[in-house]
């Protein structure tokens, strides 16, 4: 967004995540740079447009758009839409970056539920090139226009998906990331063969057991959790899953997941093994 020309204001309660998160985006201006996808001088503007805040009501004061990204928990995200709708813009637009839950009852929460949208984004989101714009039951066409825009100027597509547990793509995801884990934990094949068969296999960019890794075993479980309770069995988490997180090896964010991550880059060799299960 910033890169964009918006000016953008991070909000997180937590402040190591914040400086975490300034440290990523000069990063990701600076490879652009690097790489020659922007010149020093827009990447520069770029970061000037954009800053942190602990404060969610400071930030969100007249605000045009706010993109709800916290933790998947409808609890969580209601009180932070709840709290933003109160000083934003009369006409701002709410959207949420929820995998799997509910946009309709988030938008609940709100005075104005015509103005809540989903806005889908994909990891690592500098790069992909997809928005799923999710319409809740109150989400008005204006509002679907407007955010088409946003997702414009952004130089991404988007899709429209009217509401439906995991939507187009965390549903069929959160099936092959499922799916992988029953296959790992059965010793069908090791991780490392599993994320090749499906990358060389089907030209995917990524296994689904790295994309895991990525995504964040917590936030897939919770999806999970989700889409088993309103889709039915097929859906059902694999118990390694559940196990996993109850390790606390959540995925590259604590440097362990499926994986074993040391500064950003994977372990060679690390995958889990069947005789660790
Ligand atoms: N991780 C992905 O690949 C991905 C992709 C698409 C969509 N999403 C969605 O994005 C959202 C966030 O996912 P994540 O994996 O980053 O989750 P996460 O739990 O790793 O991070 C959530 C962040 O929200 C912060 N937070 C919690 N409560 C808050 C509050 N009240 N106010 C401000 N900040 C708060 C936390 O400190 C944390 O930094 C979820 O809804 C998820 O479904 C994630």
């Amino acid at each position: 967004f910033a890169s964009a020309g918006h000016d953008v204001r991070l909000v997180d309660v937590s402040s190591e995540q914040l400086a975490k998160a300034e440290k990523t985006v000069a990063g990701i201006l600076a490879d652009g740079v690097r790489l020659g996808k922007a010149d020093e001088a827009s990447a520069t503007a770029a970061l000037a447009r954009f800053s942190t805040s602990e404060s969610l009501t400071d930030s969100a004061m007249g605000a045009d758009l706010l993109v709800e990204t916290v933790s998947e928990n409808l609890t969580i995200k209601t009180e932070v839409v709840r709290k933003a709708e109160a000083v934003m813009a009369p006409t701002g637009l709410i959207a949420t970056n929820t995998s799997a839950l509910s946009v309709t009852e988030i938008a609940a929460a709100c005075q104005d539920p015509s103005r809540v949208i989903g806005m889908h984004f994909f990891n690592p989101v500098q790069k992909m090139k997809l928005v799923e714009l999710v319409r809740g039951l109150a989400t008005t066409d204006a509002a679907v226009a407007r955010c088409r825009d946003y997702v414009a100027q952004l130089g991404k597509t988007a899709i429209v998906v009217n509401e439906t547990p995991g939507l187009t793509t965390s549903r069929m995801s959160a099936m092959a990331g499922n799916e992988a884990m029953w296959m790992l934990q059965e010793g069908a094949a090791t991780a490392e063969d599993i994320d090749t068969a499906l990358r060389l296999g089907f030209n995917h960019p990524m296994g689904p057991l790295e994309l895991g890794d990525l995504t964040g075993w917590d936030t897939r479980l919770s999806v999970l959790h989700y889409l088993h309770s309103t889709l039915g069995d097929k859906f059902r988490p694999c118990p390694l899953i559940i196990k996993m997180v109850k390790a606390g090896r959540y995925g590259r964010k604590v440097g362990w997941g499926v994986y074993r991550y040391e500064n950003g880059l994977r372990v060679p060799g690390s995958g889990l093994r069947g005789s660790q299960l």
